[in-house]
């Protein structure tokens, strides 16, 4: 069954709702976003969840010292490095480490392989993180990457995910903005996309 991660969460409630309607990853964004949670936000929710539910952080280029700091305080489970973050600075990371890259041509396929030994996720993603804007899928056909390492976003929604895990075959789908209502998380649309991904294959 696909990997489902409901992402930019902000409050308790939220994250329980994504938890309890079926999510294996809920995302916490501490880059500079409409969604930027505070290390103490975080905090107070992640006490509360239970264990099963893998907590990930988004950060943006922050230095890596700062990013094992975080995940240490508000013990998160992934990080997911989401800007240009090197793959020295991903081997620096304390904690497994998603990295996210952005597909916008064939000549952005070959640092995808550069990646794949040393993170444990590969997140492949549209030209602008958060915005719900998708990417052509048949550029992943041309990677020799191996499935079990890749979680596809960028614009996913109830009504494309499942042609997306037919067409990408990915371990992973993950979504923020096609969850929202009105820029605020939807726990109806939540559902609806977990019930979708997961009965998908
Ligand atoms: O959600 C954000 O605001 C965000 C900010 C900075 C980096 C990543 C961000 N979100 C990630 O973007 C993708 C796709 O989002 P969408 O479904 O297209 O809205 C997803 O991986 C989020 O984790």
């Amino acid at each position: 069954m696909v990997l489902v991660k409901i992402c930019g969460l902000t409050s308790y409630q939220e994250a329980i709702a994504a938890t309890e309607a079926g999510a294996d990853l809920i995302g916490f964004v501490f880059a500079q976003s409409k969604r930027q949670v505070t290390v103490e936000q975080v905090d107070q929710i992640q006490r509360q969840l239970p264990d099963h539910v893998k907590k990930v952080g988004v950060f943006v280029d922050t230095p890596i010292h700062i990013v094992n700091q975080i995940a240490r305080l508000v013990k998160l489970d992934y990080v997911q490095l989401h800007g240009k973050e090197s793959i020295l600075t991903c081997l620096k990371s304390e904690v497994p480490v998603i990295k996210a890259l952005s597909l916008q041509g064939t000549d952005s396929l070959e640092q995808v392989l550069d990646y794949l030994p040393v993170v444990d996720y590969l997140l492949l993603d549209g030209p602008k993180p958060g915005s719900g804007q998708t990417f052509d899928w048949r550029l992943i056909e041309s990677i020799p990457l191996a499935r079990d390492k890749m979680i596809l976003a960028g614009g996913l929604t109830a009504d494309n995910v499942d042609r997306a895990i037919q067409e990408a075959i990915p371990i992973g789908v993950d979504v923020s903005s096609g969850v929202e209502t009105n820029g605020k998380k939807d726990l109806i649309k939540i559902k609806q996309f977990i019930q979708i991904a997961k009965g998908a294959r």
